[in-house]
């Protein structure tokens, strides 16, 4: 479970054994025909995956570049994260697990569990920050409406990090029956891996729409980066194409200068938290600091270790967006295309933005649209004083 010096389980003793339980169960389940065709069903028949390759002409023409956009947002739930919760709550049926347990920032990861979980019988438990739940209310409803038990998380910063602790704390308690759905690339192994197989077809599918629509592989592959899990997803099918830029835009909040930000591999440094060896935003003790972006599925002061490879081996280049930068990519989008993006995905958008002023007009930039903006539209709406 390591990529590089990075990765690893950095775990309580009482959790290795349901960590090798579901390290075990996974490579058996990968291997096993049944388990593969009713993930592959599952996908297609209830998620709406493969996800369209949608040519965005007007975003283009005022970005001064082609643009694709990979639309995750069209998937069932509205967001990428519909994949990884669909295989790894098969695997807690597959291992006899009645319940599970997850955390979530944005709500998106928490309402894609609660989905799985009503589909598949299966009980599910969400920790949310307090913080969260507030800024992504729509989604605590939507939860609770799929039968979903919500627990607002009022320690520490009270969002995704207090959440995942939370989560933990409750997992050390109840192994026997529950399986900890984890809702992004990181953590403790196997999650960061099996999380990136699971959402690794969204790059599959773009590259092989891509050569279809294009022709040629695009110069660039750009994705937000909170915890991970869609920019490797979109990163792995193109990570053995050199001559494809891979571009993981974080949460530069109000401006990495001011600290308040959540551009971990940017502004942050190698250390441990949840489990794994990546980056992380820390004092000089190894506290983890808070993180600030008007985002909340970015609002996380870690990133999944097979980021921060890529950083190190420079496979893959990371840079900030800020709030700013992000709510106006939202708006053109908006605007252009009749599309209203999760703010996530936005700071993608932005991200689109800038390379394409460094590309030129004859590049074509490939873009994650992880989410839709169904759950943002509060807060987008008082940013932009539209009620
Ligand atoms: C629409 C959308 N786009 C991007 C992200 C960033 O999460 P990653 O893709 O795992 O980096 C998110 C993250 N959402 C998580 C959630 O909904 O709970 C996040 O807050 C945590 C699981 C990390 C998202 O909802």
């Amino acid at each position: 479970g390591h990529f590089g010096r990075f990765g690893g389980r950095f775990m309580p003793e009482a959790l290795i054994a349901p960590l090798d339980e579901i390290t075990r169960a996974w490579q058996e389940a990968q291997a096993d025909p049944t388990f593969t065709a009713e993930l592959d069903r599952m996908l297609r028949e209830y998620a709406n995956v493969p996800s369209p390759l949608y040519e965005a002409h007007r975003f283009s023409e005022a970005a001064g570049a082609r643009v694709l956009l990979k639309r995750e947002d069209l998937n069932h739930t509205g967001a990428h994260k519909i994949r990884n919760v669909i295989g790894q709550a098969l695997l807690a049926k597959r291992i006899g697990k009645p319940r599970c347990i997850a955390e979530t920032g944005a709500g998106q990861h928490g309402v894609a569990s609660a989905t799985a979980c009503a589909y598949l019988d299966l009980e599910c438990t969400v920790y949310m920050g307090e913080v969260d739940t507030e800024r992504q209310a729509l989604n605590v409803a939507r939860m609770r409406m799929l039968g979903a038990e919500v627990v607002p998380v009022t320690t520490g910063s009270r969002t995704l990090k207090d959440a995942i602790n939370e989560a933990l704390r409750d997992w050390v308690a109840s192994v026997d029956t529950t399986h900890y759905l984890f809702g992004t690339a990181a953590g403790p192994h196997p999650f960061p891996a099996m999380v990136r197989e699971l959402t690794r077809g969204i790059g599959d599918e773009a590259r092989a729409q891509c050569l279809e629509l294009l022709g040629r592989l695009p110069d660039a592959a750009v994705a937000c980066v909170g915890g991970g899990s869609n920019a490797i997803g979109l990163f792995t099918g193109f990570v053995a194409d050199p001559d494809v830029r891979l571009v993981g835009i974080e949460a530069g909040g109000d401006g990495v200068e001011t600290g308040r930000h959540a551009a971990t591999i940017t502004g942050g440094s190698v250390g441990v938290l949840h489990g794994a060896r990546s980056y992380l935003l820390q004092d000089e003790d190894g506290q983890t600091l808070e993180s600030h972006s008007i985002s909340a599925g970015l609002d996380y002061p870690g990133v999944g270790p097979e980021h921060a490879y890529l950083a190190q081996t420079g496979r893959a280049e990371y840079r900030p967006a800020t709030d700013a930068q992000a709510m106006a990519a939202f708006e053109l989008l908006c605007k252009t295309e009749g599309i209203i993006p999760a703010i996530e995905s936005a700071h993608a958008l932005a991200g689109a933005l800038t390379l394409a002023q460094e590309l030129g007009p004859d590049a074509t930039i490939l873009v994650n649209l992880s989410g839709r903006g169904d759950k943002d539209v509060h807060t987008a709406a008082q940013y932009f004083g539209l009620i």
